[in-house]
């Protein structure tokens, strides 16, 4: 199938001269929940104003599904919703009023039927003619999605969906944002909540000083967190590892006092008693153990501080 987002050699140089995104490649697969991480400043907004019509590219090329965002703006546009990181709407208007004006503004013909399920999808039907000011921070996000999704969007931009919200409030965004994909929408989500892009994402980007680092299906990066290591270090020097311990794969620190063994938890077996065992039986001795577990925070941390 066609990706439904596709950016080429996308690059951005602000006019104060400043490269924010550094030849971009990227494609959204339709129907995915595609998280973006990126540490502040690392080019997350830039890329999304430039999908969204809002900021232009200095070079490359994107398509939405199939319309390229510069010379047919208009249809790639109404095929995005975008909701931003700041919550901004007229805080008198009512929530109905706002919903529907947001779609007059894509030229879209009113209709109220589309209005209805929307506000009903995200538990906001009871609210419509409430004024935007006497709502929770909860719900003002809740009315910023809808307001997203009343053109009728295929893709959704989330911003920072849950930025200083409740855990609680939290669970919810995700249940919507879940429901949102149920019904065939394509949702690219901002967070810098590593556990939110664990929760919610298909696959995972990671964006640093304007560039992309890493894509990856969430599930692999999983078996990547599984992973843990034991280190033994040694009661004495070894000059080699003996050929009884080969099956185990064990790593010998160059000063040769420490074995590091990686073991997968989610295997059902990690092994560490028989390589307990087969240590004594090779006469090799230790006098310490730690156990380490690489998370997505540290694969994260690690990939944007390298040089
Ligand atoms: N209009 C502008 N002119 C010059 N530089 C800009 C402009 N907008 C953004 N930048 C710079 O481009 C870089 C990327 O900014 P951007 O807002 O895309 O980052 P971000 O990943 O969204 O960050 P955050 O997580 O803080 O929202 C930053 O260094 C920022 O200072």
């Amino acid at each position: 199938m066609s990706p439904i987002i596709s950016v080429a050699n996308l690059s951005k140089i602000y006019g104060s001269g400043f490269k924010a995104l550094d030849n971009i490649n990227l494609e959204i697969r339709r129907g995915e929940i595609f998280a973006l991480l990126g540490p502040n400043g690392a080019g997350k907004t830039t890329l999304i104003s430039i999908i969204c019509g809002i900021a232009n590219p200095t070079h490359g090329k994107v398509l939405v599904d199939g319309h390229d965002i510069i010379k047919s703006y208009r249809a790639a546009r109404s095929l995005i919703g975008l909701v931003p990181q700041e919550l901004h709407t007229d805080a008198f208007e009512s929530v109905w009023a706002t919903v529907s004006f947001s779609r007059g503004l894509f030229g879209k013909p009113k209709n109220p039927a589309h209005i209805e399920k929307v506000l009903k999808d995200l538990s906001l039907w009871d609210k419509k003619d409430a004024k935007i000011v006497t709502l929770s921070g909860g719900m003002k996000r809740r009315v910023m999605i809808a307001k997203a999704l009343s053109h009728e969007p295929q893709i959704l931009f989330l911003d920072e969906p849950t930025a200083g919200v409740d855990v609680e409030l939290r669970k919810g965004m995700w249940e919507v944002v879940r429901q949102l994909q149920a019904s065939g929408v394509t949702i690219i989500l901002t967070t810098h909540y590593i556990e939110e892009a664990e929760e919610m994402a298909d696959r995972i980007g990671v964006i640093n000083k304007g560039e992309i680092i890493l894509v990856e299906e969430k599930a692999k990066l999983m078996e990547k967190l599984g992973k843990k290591q034991l280190k033994l270090h040694l009661q004495g020097k070894i000059d080699a590892i003996p050929s009884a311990l080969t099956p185990y794969n064990l790593e010998l620190s160059d000063e040769g006092c420490q074995l590091t063994y990686n073991y997968d938890t989610k295997g059902e077996r990690t092994g560490i008693t028989s390589l307990l065992s087969d240590l004594r039986n090779a006469g090799i001795r230790f006098s310490d153990l730690d156990t380490t577990q690489s998370t997505l925070e540290d694969i994260f941390v690690s990939l944007v501080r390298a040089p």
